[in-house]
């Protein structure tokens, strides 16, 4: 497994050549569009949601490798406001994972100092899946370590039309002035305000479109995209896709 630069713990050694391990940070906001789920069921004949079911697997190999080579922030595009549209059946198991995910690993979370946030609209989700979401986010809300951010019933047009709201309606109770309204202002209304913007954005399973994510928060993110399924991304797949922004940076430091 490589360990990457400046950032990792004193007591690992780099195994990355000397120009990387020097020259190049960690991303510290990696954002992932989980895609392939349905295909990797698919491939083996299975039902859907079993596809669903290992990728909520890899959301815990990923999250725990992101907390240990030192990821500030990590986004997980999990149910897109489009997803509705899914089989009844499909979505009322999609929106029982939450509760799955963190029975088994809320423990664990806290033992790590993982803080959980979402964004998105959280009163359109079931009530039970709010509930567990509350309680994960309240409970890990003073903890300082990785961010594990999901993206749930979330739609980046959606997001920029209900800030755009909330901005108008500050102007017109007099609050805000048409003059002060900039990019840094724009990012105080948006789900995201309490976060960096991403540095990197991994999509699986082949797809290259950016699906209504974060669209005005990735216009500086370096993509990097993988025919790998979301059910078989792993530390390994991981690495890669670090690796390649490091090298990125490393070439546009105008070496
Ligand atoms: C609401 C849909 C959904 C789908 C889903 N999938 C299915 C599709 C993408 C692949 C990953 C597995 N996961 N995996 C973890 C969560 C999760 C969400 C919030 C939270 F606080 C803890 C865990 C999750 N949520």
């Amino acid at each position: 497994m490589k360990i990457f630069g400046k950032k990792q713990k004193k007591q690992e050694h780099s195994l990355i050549d000397d120009d990387l391990s020097n020259s190049e940070l960690l991303p510290s906001h990696i954002a992932i569009i989980m895609d392939g789920n349905g295909r990797w069921a698919k491939k083996r004949a299975l039902p859907r949601i079993a596809g669903h079911h290992e990728g909520m697997k890899t959301v815990r190999k990923i999250a725990r490798f992101a907390d240990h080579i030192g990821i500030k922030v990590l986004t997980l595009y999990a149910f897109s406001t489009e997803n509705w549209k899914r089989p009844k059946s499909e979505v009322d198991y999609l929106m029982g994972l939450p509760e799955k995910f963190l029975n088994s690993f809320l423990p664990e979370l806290m033992e790590r100092n993982i803080r959980v946030t979402m964004m998105g609209n959280k009163e359109g989700l079931p009530k039970h899946t709010q509930a567990v979401l509350n309680n994960a986010m309240e409970k890990t809300k003073n903890n300082t370590g990785l961010i594990l951010n999901f993206a749930m019933n979330y739609g980046s047009r959606a997001e920029i039309v209900q800030a755009m709201k909330e901005i108008i309606n500050e102007v017109n109770s007099g609050n805000l002035a048409i003059e002060d309204i900039n990019e840094f202002k724009v990012n105080q209304y948006l789900m995201t305000s309490h976060l960096p913007e991403p540095d990197l954005l991994i999509r699986t399973s082949g797809e290259v479109r950016l699906s209504n994510f974060m669209l005005w928060q990735l216009a500086y993110t370096e993509f990097w995209f993988t025919d790998t399924l979301w059910p078989d991304f792993n530390e390994s797949t991981f690495s890669e896709a670090i690796t390649a922004y490091q090298n990125r940076n490393r070439r546009y430091g105008g070496l």
